[in-house]
């Protein structure tokens, strides 16, 4: 079951309890929070978690494109996040396993991302206790940017090692999604699907997240 997870950075924040509204008929709803070290860009943190939470009922998806994300994880998910997403680059190993356990511990979803570089063996170490592996078809920072499709290959790898250790985990794609990639990689082996701009860009965000289901 495809879910379309459209993503707020897109989004307008001066209006954006309106245009999480548009985006109703979506399945999740996709934070990105970066700090401006791990990614060179600024996004936005646990406050405005707390008010999203407060204003709408849809899954949070919540991205984390910080350095050291374990010191945040106890904050976010009292913020009301229902999964984070941890980037493999953003900490050494011991980081990342505590960071997947303090999210145990608050009973949010666990996800680990991949930057385009990163090898998707380097999943193993955790994969049989994910809820998602994230895999980014952009180099993380920044909206609007274009499809990268040597990451096709990466969402195949990803896909046939959640099938031999962990089938029931989700295989999440995020950047430069549009109908048109989101053809390809569903049959890669995707199943969770981000979208910013071509959601928020369209003049109706519904039928634009329809397209997406193909
Ligand atoms: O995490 C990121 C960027 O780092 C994404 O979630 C983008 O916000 C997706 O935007 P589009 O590529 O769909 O415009
Ligand atoms: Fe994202």
């Amino acid at each position: 079951m495809i879910k379309i997870a459209p993503s707020i950075l897109s989004a307008d924040f001066v209006n954006l309890e309106r245009d999480i509204k548009r985006v109703s008929t979506a399945d999740w709803l996709h934070v990105d929070v970066m700090d401006g070290h791990f990614v060179p860009n600024l996004t936005i943190g646990i406050p405005v978690v707390k008010s999203i939470r407060k204003c709408t009922d849809m899954f949070l998806d919540v991205h984390l494109m910080i350095d050291k994300p374990v010191r945040y994880i106890e904050d976010f998910a009292k913020a009301g996040a229902d999964l984070l997403s941890v980037h493999l680059e953003a900490d050494g190993p011991t980081g990342i396993a505590q960071a997947l356990r303090v999210m145990e511990d608050c009973g949010v979803k666990k996800a680990v991302a991949l930057r385009p570089i990163t090898s998707p063996k380097a999943i193993l170490p955790y994969l049989e206790n994910l809820d998602m592996v994230l895999v980014m078809t952009v180099e993380p920072g920044f909206g609007g940017q274009s499809f990268m499709a040597d990451q096709l290959d990466t969402i195949s790898q990803v896909r046939s090692l959640i099938r031999q250790y962990n089938p029931a985990c989700r295989l999440q794609v995020d950047g430069g999604i549009n109908p048109e990639t989101a053809r390809r990689v569903i049959a890669a082996g995707a199943d969770t699907l981000v979208a910013g701009s071509a959601v928020y860009g369209a003049a109706d965000p519904a039928m634009a997240i329809a397209a997406l289901r193909g």
